[in-house]
């Protein structure tokens, strides 16, 4: 009955639509008629624009080109879908775009596509100030008398019966007072003509209105002499379903559209040479990045690359991108820097044969052989800081020769390693290499470096005309080698955007080790964060507070940085649990008490996979839907976010979660053992006391070396920092009382 009924209802509202449509189209119509100067095709394609006028978009006719003494601008139009430059064409023969080429017929007519694209370009000028991207403004050419969709370059291409519904399909991006603010400040800018041919009075519709076009090139509908109720039944179907498909989708999220005017002078400034965007949590880096390569693609007809370190952000930035500029988005390719490097060899046709698990054993089978006996066992007996030496260090940094390393300064490396220390590392690496290739296999630092060896041996004609690496502080110095390699220091060739504080691997580069200057002004530095309510963004950098940091640019920085905040209030909840199954419970019933509502923009992040694990299963026997943060893709799912500190680097939600988040110790006298107990429900809750990293699931506790405690604990620390700068209005902190625990 109740479906039934809200059926009707919908159908109710569907006719009503129609009919508002339907009478919108042809007051339009009617205006049109009175467009006495224009043809009529003109006409026709005057009247869908004018419809738009009925539903809160702004048309400007006729307008003169500033800078030029006689061009003109056909037409702007700024409504919820953005900002329009229009270009009417009335053409005899059929257009054609094909191989990068705009048709008359058989005519070339590429010089229109020009001439649209500069005066755009005057548009995008015109409107930065307003902070307006110039992603939201786009060219758009009109076929009068003709059925078309297309794109070429960044040029929308489309009939006079497609530009109606396909306006009105667009996303919102603009509300009610900017569409206002932004059409005054063209009409400013694009004053109008003397004797604009739209008249001021309405005058009785001319009698020739429907009459069949008069350069008779029209091979539409359009142009076959229906009369306008005819049109009128047509086109409304087509506009329905665009007008209902719009309201179906959530509008575009505003940093889609509206920067700050300082990231849009970032976004279209002229560099050199290599440049980099760095700045404090979410100060919005990856927003200019994606808004940059976005105008990149606009102003080339190369590929832009697009990469970051974490495998699973190029799916979420790709979503972001192809949302805010679809125009462009087949033109940016996004990849994880190794995936990159995988197809780039198989596209050279170089073997490889990356085996994570195999190089993983071939490390644990050196160890035992020749690290174990050594006297790196006195320092730390646990493997896992040797394998991140010879991994971030040796390999990351493409050291080959031991002289190389014994006088190395290793960065964000605490112990200090004699040489006796660093030739036992030596032969722990040449052991680890040997077994490796004795197994026929890659790790993935040689993937990199096979990829890099290949770029220097034939750089050929790169495929990018530009290249920009996102989280650029986790990448190594040989990754960061091979993108620099792939574009060289051309000007606006390489964007590399990061923050050295937001380090989650040890190791690490200059930018000057990798033969990258990015002095001047091409290091720019955002200081504004846009995205953690204020309560959240101080109690993270009261963690990091302490810890002074080398950013890739070889400056060393304060942990507690100065950064201008725009959003105040917040929420930080802390639970102290007795037990891990309390504190599983507590965690649940956060989770309840935001209300399902809350979920899909929620996360729960973890300091490892094994606790994500762990939650996960936790979630799911409490019924509570999740999604991995491996398949999250950036589109709306109705389910919590599940993943760890790792894989939420460069995502944000507006509730985060952090369970059994307390930070390893600092010393080694204190560190904690493993604790395990038995819940409630007799399910084993097991902690690590510490993150354990990506290259071992074992979690070390005893610790020899008192400045590896130190790292170990700063860089767990810088781990929870990004995970908390995660969350934009609420961020839940839940800890078990380890005292309490371990004598349950
Ligand atoms: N000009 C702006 N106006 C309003 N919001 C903005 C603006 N710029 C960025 N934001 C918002 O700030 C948030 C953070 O942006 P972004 O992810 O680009 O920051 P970031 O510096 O890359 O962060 P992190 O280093 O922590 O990953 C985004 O969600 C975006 O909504």
């Amino acid at each position: 009955m109740e479906a039934g009924g809200s059926a009707s209802n919908r159908a109710q509202e569907a006719r009503r639509h129609e009919r508002e449509l339907r009478e919108q189209l042809r007051a339009a119509q009617q205006e049109a008629r009175r467009w006495e100067a224009a043809s009529e095709g003109e006409r026709k394609v005057a009247a869908q624009l004018l419809m738009l006028t009925r539903r809160g978009w702004r048309l400007l006719v006729d307008r003169r080109w500033p800078g030029t003494r006689a061009a003109n601008v056909d037409m702007l139009l700024v409504g919820p879908g953005g900002v329009f430059v229009i270009d009417v064409k009335n053409w005899r023969a059929a257009p054609g775009a094909a191989d990068g080429h705009l048709t008359a017929g058989r005519q070339r007519r590429d010089g229109e596509i020009g001439k649209l694209l500069a005066v755009t370009r005057v548009a995008e000028v015109a409107l930065a100030p307003l902070g307006l991207s110039p992603v939201a403004v786009q060219p758009l050419m009109v076929f009068a008398g003709r059925s078309f969709d297309g794109t070429l370059d960044r040029v929308r291409l489309l009939g006079e019966r497609e530009v109606g519904p396909a306006l009105l399909a667009e996303r919102t991006r603009l509300g009610a007072a900017m569409v206002c603010a932004i059409a005054d400040h063209l009409e400013v800018v694009f004053p109008a003509y003397e004797g604009s041919y739209v008249p001021e009075e309405p005058s009785v519709p001319s009698a020739d209105s429907g009459r069949p076009a008069p350069d008779g090139g029209g091979t539409s509908d359009a142009a076959s002499g229906d009369t306008a109720d005819d049109n009128a039944l047509f086109d409304i179907a087509s506009l329905c379903d665009a007008a209902m498909d719009a309201a179906r989708r959530a509008p575009v999220e505003r940093w889609m559209t509206f920067l700050h005017p300082d990231q849009v002078a970032l976004v279209r400034r002229n560099w050199s040479g290599p440049a980099r965007v760095s700045g404090p949590a979410g100060t919005g880096k990856t927003v200019v990045a994606l808004h940059r390569a976005a105008h990149l693609a606009q102003r080339t007809t190369g590929r832009i690359l697009y990469v970051t370190f974490a495998s699973n952000l190029p799916r979420v930035q790709g979503t972001f991108l192809r949302t805010m500029a679809p125009a462009v988005a087949d033109r940016v390719e996004f990849r994880s820097l190794h995936s990159w490097a995988r197809k780039f060899l198989a596209e050279r046709g170089i073997p490889h044969r990356l085996h994570g698990g195999r190089s993983e054993d071939a490390f644990s089978r050196a160890w035992v052989r020749c690290g174990r006996p050594s006297v790196l066992a006195a320092l730390d007996p646990c493997p896992r800081y040797w394998h991140e030496e010879i991994d971030c260090v040796i390999k990351g940094r493409g050291i080959t020769g031991f002289e190389e390393y014994a006088t190395l300064r290793r960065q964000r490396r605490r112990a200090a390693l004699r040489r006796p220390h660093r030739e036992a590392v030596w032969a722990l690496y040449e052991e680890y290499e040997r077994v490796r290739r004795a197994r026929g296999v890659h790790d993935f630092n040689d993937i990199l470096s096979l990829a890099l060896a290949e770029a220097r041996a034939r750089p050929g004609r790169s495929p990018y005309a530009a290249v920009i690496a996102d989280e650029v502080q986790d990448l190594t110095l040989v990754g960061v080698r091979l993108l620099h390699a792939l574009v060289g220091d051309a000007p606006n060739g390489l964007l590399l955007v990061g923050d050295g504080q937001q380090a989650v691997y040890p190791g690490g580069f200059r930018l000057s080790d990798a033969g990258i200057d990015v002095r001047g002004d091409r290091g720019q530095v955002l200081r504004t964060n846009y995205r953690n309510a204020q309560q959240i963004l101080d109690a993270a950098l009261a963690v990091v507070a302490d810890d002074a940091f080398d950013d890739i640019d070889g400056t060393r920085l304060a942990g507690l940085r100065d950064v201008d905040r725009t959003y105040h209030g917040g929420q930080v909840t802390r639970s102290v649990s007795g037990t891990p199954a309390e504190h599983d419970d507590a965690l649940l019933a956060a989770l309840r008490a935001r209300g399902e509502a809350s979920w899909p923009d929620s996360a729960v992040l973890c300091r490892s996979r094994r606790e994500t694990a762990h939650y996960q299963r936790l979630l799911a026997r409490a019924g509570i839907p999740f999604c991995s943060l491996e398949r999250y893709d950036g589109r709306p799912v109705a389910a919590v976010k599940v993943g760890s500190y790792r894989r939420a680097k460069g995502l944000e939600f507006k509730h985060v979660y952090l369970p059994d988040h307390e930070p390893a110790p600092a010393m080694p006298s204190v560190a904690a053992p493993v604790t395990a107990s038995v819940t409630s429900s007799g399910m084993s809750a097991v902690r690590p006391s510490a993150a354990p990293s990506a290259t071992s699931t074992r979690a070390c506790t005893v610790v020899g070396d008192e400045d590896i405690a130190l790292e170990r604990a700063e860089l767990s620390r810088t781990q929870l920092f990004v995970a908390m700068t995660r969350a934009r209005d609420s961020l839940w902190l839940g800890s078990v009382a380890r005292g309490l625990s371990d004598v349950s």
